[in-house]
């Protein structure tokens, strides 16, 4: 034997393999290289050691000697994570703790200690009877036992045959992890119950009555193979609610998420609907979802009901189900088992931009459903804009003006250009960069500005190279842009990081800004109060936003109290700063 095998310590049951695979080694019909793979193995320090882990744990459990004190280390982790974070830029400890609870090896300590303390490794499947008739070599027998996680399997029943079938399995879940149940496959018995002519329901009802182990009998679809999870990630730009909704196929294994969640799509097998978990779940088992073509669907049908005057009748129903096959048919297998700035005031020129009034119906066009995106990690020196949108007179202005003149050395807005004389006392390149109309006119039929307009005869505009002169010479640049230009700066040039000013309810507005004395924007040659009618057109201007909008928005900020307001601006303005932000997957290369 060899010499670590002559060390006392080693293992005896791993000693014994080695001992009888050398003893049978003529006998075996394996390969030279085969035999030296298997002997490495058992030989392996690596090998040994796991054993030994698994032989303590065996034992340890065994008397209950060692009781964990809880199982989801992992969970209070991240819940100890998102305490911290707001307290990352006034403690250096919550710094230090932040960084170590993050990194990998901690990680996967606590994943394993989580697995140990849920007993994850138990229980062990018994021995598969093998009485299974000679003319039966197509037959699998799976056997499941008891626990408390539902199996991940949908059944239905074939329209043509009866058959009863395995519609589909749900990544991760355990018959995915399982490698012994894969859709297509026939389901021919349920502890020993021959489902010839039952329906997925009888099924059910025969499993949901069941207690211990189950033991399918199924005969396995032609030529199909696990397929491998897909690594797209998505924001979604819509709530959805598997139990309202009536056309999923299985209720059961439906996935519930919120506009703006992160999903890690497994799966896109099936056109109609997708498999999905939400990033940084850690249920293993993916849920449905509706697929990016049946929720423009939906949504394009919804827009024309209510674009629809006269009542035809909605078909919502027959379309959908044209399209998605044995809607509501399938049944998910249970558990086999069960200000004073010194910053001067920019001119008011971007209401006059787009003032087209309700001009911007053509957005309407478009259809959010799911955006594909990916970390951006950030990069010391190199700042994502932050641009502030919102209704007119909302207080975008007042809000990065406060910013920059926290630190003008670090937040800066670019200098507009103009098409107007240069006054007494304005300096080129500092108030505004003066260019004549003509080079302007071609600059921004180049598409140079990401806005611009017209006012009192002069044009006005800011130009897309500005914006990336202060990007690149380190500067955290502060935009506040017009809302309909927002098409134009959501590129991968600029990554901006879009914040959504809201005006609060009408009652706190009015409150607000008449305590303030806060200046109308919306009558430049008369200094004064808002109007009601100011107040309530900006509510309305503000939903209007955010019904064509709201999918760009990586922030919102109500701008009730207006010091609330700023302290969640410099709050987000540093997270963006320093932690990895979900971005189009385009912007990241
Ligand atoms: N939360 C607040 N409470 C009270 N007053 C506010 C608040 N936010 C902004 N204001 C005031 O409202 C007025 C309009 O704000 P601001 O100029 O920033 O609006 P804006 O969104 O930039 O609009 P515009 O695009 O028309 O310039 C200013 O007098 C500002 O000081």
């Amino acid at each position: 034997m060899t010499a670590v095998m002559a060390n006392g310590n080693w293992d005896p049951s791993l000693s014994g393999l080695l001992a009888s695979l050398e003893e049978s080694r003529r006998q075996l019909p394996s390969s030279e290289e085969e035999f030296g793979f298997l002997s490495g193995l058992l030989q392996s320090k690596e090998l040994h050691a796991l054993v030994k882990v698994h032989n303590k744990i065996l034992e340890n459990g065994k008397d209950d000697k060692l009781n964990p004190v809880l199982s989801s280390s992992m969970q209070v982790a991240v819940e100890v994570l998102e305490v911290i974070l707001p307290r990352l830029g006034r403690s250096e400890l919550c710094k230090e703790l932040f960084l170590l609870l993050q990194k990998p090896h901690l990680q996967g300590l606590m994943c394993a200690h989580d697995a140990v303390a849920q007993k994850d490794y138990f229980p062990r499947l018994p021995e598969i009877p093998l009485d299974v008739e000679e003319d039966e070599e197509t037959i699998k027998i799976v056997q499941l036992v008891k626990s408390n996680e539902p199996l991940g399997a949908t059944i239905k029943s074939e329209d043509d045959t009866g058959k009863i079938v395995i519609a589909r399995v749900m990544h991760g879940g355990a018959a995915d992890r399982s490698g012994l149940i894969h859709v297509g496959d026939e389901v021919v018995e349920v502890n020993g119950i021959n489902v010839e002519g039952k329906t997925p329901n009888d099924v059910l009802a025969i499993l949901q009555a069941s207690e211990g182990t189950i033991t399918f009998k199924l005969v396995p679809a032609d030529g199909r193979s696990g397929c491998r999870e897909s690594k797209v990630r998505v924001r979604a730009h819509f709530d959805y609610s598997a139990s309202a909704d009536p056309y999923i196929p299985c209720k059961e294994a439906g996935l519930d998420f919120l506009k703006g969640d992160i999903l890690h799509i497994v799966s896109q097998d099936d056109a109609y609907w997708w498999q999905a978990r939400k990033e940084g779940d850690r249920n293993m088992r993916a849920g449905l979802i509706p697929s990016r073509a049946l929720q423009e669907r939906r949504i394009l049908h919804e827009r024309q009901q209510e674009d629809k005057t006269d009542s035809e009748g909605t078909n919502l129903e027959g379309e959908i189900c044209t399209g998605v096959k044995c809607v509501g048919a399938e049944r998910l297998l249970p558990s086999p088992c069960s200000s004073t700035s010194h910053c001067s005031r920019p001119p008011k020129i971007k209401k006059i931009l787009y003032d087209l009034t309700e001009a911007d119906d053509f957005m309407r066009e478009e259809v959010a459903t799911y955006e594909e995106v990916a970390k951006l990690y950030p990069r010391p020196g190199l700042y994502r804009p932050l641009a502030l949108v919102g209704p007119p007179g909302v207080g975008r202005n007042e809000l990065k003006r406060r910013l920059i003149s926290t630190d003008p050395s670090k937040y800066r807005s670019p200098v507009p250009f103009t098409t107007r004389s240069i006054r007494p006392g304005e300096i080129e390149g500092k108030d505004y960069y003066f260019v004549s109309r003509e080079v302007m006119e071609e600059d921004v039929a180049a598409g140079k500005f990401i806005e611009y307009g017209e006012y009192k005869g002069n044009l006005y505009g800011t130009s897309v190279e500005s914006v990336l002169s202060l990007i690149n010479a380190g500067y955290v640049c502060i935009l506040s842009p017009h809302y309909q230009a927002l098409k134009m700066i959501r590129t991968a040039q600029i990554k901006p990081y879009i914040i959504y000013i809201k005006p609060p309810l009408f009652d706190t507005l009015k409150e607000t800004r008449t305590a303030a004395y806060a200046r109308s924007t919306f009558d430049k040659e008369n200094s004064r109060g808002f109007t009601d009618d100011e107040l309530r057109e900006m509510i309305h201007r503000g939903r209007r936003i955010e019904f064509m909008f709201s999918h760009f928005f990586d922030e919102e900020i109500v701008n009730a109290d207006l010091s609330s307001a700023f302290e969640s601006l410099v709050r987000i303005a540093i997270s963006v700063e320093t932690d990895p932000q979900w971005v189009p997957a385009s912007w990241v290369q």
